[in-house]
């Protein structure tokens, strides 16, 4: 049985089978790819790979809804919070179709050694490691930057979203991409390994969990290949006591729930202060419980599934243990009943650090709620993680926003407004949210040879 598979976690119902990749197929892959790598195409002149992700965005937009009607079908998304992933792809590619060519122009260093400047080449093949929770996005970050430099990708997507990653794949091709250029395998963890290995890849990007981050980077390190990882997160959203309370309420709901609560950079530790945090419990509460679950095709809904049983059930087995160890449920608490992979909007106060959730990631609809009596012990609190991916901070005094932002251990961090993400801001973190940068100026410099040319004085 292929273990790819297009399952709708709304009904269960199995969509399709799609076929893996045997040995051949991936051989085949990887030497087209290198192939085009030695070629006049990631050789030579960026305009005609740029001219590639023009066309795609184009045709991105042209196809908005049944890319969006398909990623929603295959992982439980909201299909206008899948029209937003479809919507920031196109943007993502025309980011670097207008942006790359300035970005990798030759930069000059002034030195006594004479004439110097770095240039920007490709370094080669590249494998992406990416999951369902953003079936298109987690591709784009990867395939625009690199696909302007020059690197070819060989692209193993999750196993519950073959249908995103196969139409993602005829995209690429349809908007001019030469065969190699972006390759989706249906493989097994073994085999990305295997490429790994291969001489005649460069470098891996990994969006996805620590275990699997882990693994490749493990990998990546033996066989001495650049990596980037970006990986789970536990981020705060900080509400301090002259915070707009009705707005931080909004967006704390959305932060908390969009995508059913599966984003990296979702709100998942609420920290309050003292002054607010009965208000701010009472009104959040009363919002996440009134979520109107439902098929994430139907426009009433506001909660859709989680993307799979397993999903489900971790997260079941997840909050009956913060609860058996002293966590206090205030809303919440169950997988819903019916068919489907739902489960209820759920707040959990009174988390001691000797609870295992209070260091855990909720990847589901899981608000941690924490409160706190001033802004030093709210810095402490979020500090205290072994993630460093976003967090947000709730203050009408933007001074006083920006000094906790700066104090916070993370690798972004937004003042009145939940985590975003957009094509020329950098994304990524710290310590076990993983390294490397993808998007803007950062992201397309991550795999490339930053070559030093000097001419002597
Ligand atoms: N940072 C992020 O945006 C995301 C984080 N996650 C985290 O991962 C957790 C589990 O979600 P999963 O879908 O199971 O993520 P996962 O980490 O298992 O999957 C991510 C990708 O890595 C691949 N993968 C997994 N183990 C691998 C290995 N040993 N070698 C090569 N490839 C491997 C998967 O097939 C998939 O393509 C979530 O609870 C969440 O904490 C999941 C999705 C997105
Ligand atoms: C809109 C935010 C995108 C987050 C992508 C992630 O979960 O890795």
């Amino acid at each position: 049985m292929s273990s790819y598979q297009s399952i709708n976690p709304a009904n269960n119902e199995l969509m399709k089978s799609w076929p893996s990749h045997d040995e051949s197929a991936v051989s085949h892959a990887l030497d087209v790819a290198d192939r085009l790598f030695h070629s006049s195409w990631s050789k030579g002149e960026i305009q005609p790979r740029l001219q590639v992700l023009k066309k795609l965005a184009d045709l991105i937009d042209s196809r908005a809804e049944e890319l969006a009607t398909i990623a929603s079908k295959e992982m439980g998304k909201l299909i206008g919070q899948s029209r937003g992933e479809v919507k920031i792809c196109s943007q993502i590619a025309r980011y670097y179709a207008e942006h790359a060519e300035r970005i990798l122009q030759p930069q000059a260093y002034p030195s006594e050694l004479g004439e110097a400047w770095v240039e920007y080449h490709p370094i080669g093949v590249l494998v992406a490691v990416e999951p369902w929770n953003f079936p298109y996005y987690q591709l784009m970050r990867v395939l625009a930057p690199n696909l302007a430099l020059g690197n070819p990708v060989l692209a193993k997507h999750a196993n519950i979203v073959p249908h995103c990653a196969d139409v993602f794949e005829k995209l690429v091709r349809e908007a001019g991409a030469p065969e190699g250029a972006w390759t989706n395998l249906f493989i097994s963890n073994e085999q990305v390994a295997d490429l790994i290995a291969d001489d005649r890849v460069q470098g891996v990007a990994l969006t996805g969990s620590e275990r699997a981050g882990s693994a490749v980077a493990e990998q990546a390190g033996k066989y001495l290949k650049k990596s980037t990882l970006e990986l789970g997160g536990n981020d705060v959203f900080v509400v301090l006591d002259d915070a707009d309370l009705d707005e931080a309420v909004r967006q704390g709901v959305q932060a908390r729930l969009s995508n059913c609560g599966q984003v990296c950079t979702a709100a998942k530790r609420f920290i309050l202060h003292e002054k607010i945090a009965d208000r701010f419990i009472s009104q959040f509460s009363a919002a996440l419980s009134s979520a109107t679950l439902g098929d994430p095709l139907d426009e009433k809904t506001t909660l859709g599934p989680l993307s799979s049983a397993d999903a489900r059930d971790r997260l079941v087995k997840q909050v009956d243990e913060a609860v058996a160890n002293g966590a206090t449920l205030v809303t919440g608490g169950k997988a819903a009943e019916g068919a489907g992979c739902f489960y209820q909007p759920t707040i959990l106060t009174g988390i001691t650090p000797n609870n295992p959730a209070y260091y855990q990631e909720f990847f589901g609809p899981v608000a941690q709620v924490y409160v706190v009596g001033d802004d030093n012990a709210a810095v402490a609190l979020a500090n205290d993680s072994h993630y460093g991916l976003g967090g947000s901070v709730w203050t009408r005094d933007t001074a006083r926003g920006r000094k906790l932002a700066s104090a916070i251990e993370t690798g972004m961090v937004f003042i009145n407004s939940q985590s975003d993400t957009s094509a020329e801001l950098p994304f990524g973190g710290v310590k076990r949210s993983g390294y490397g940068r993808e998007l803007s100026d950062l992201g397309i410099k991550e795999f490339a040879n930053q070559k030093l040319v000097v001419v002597a004085g």
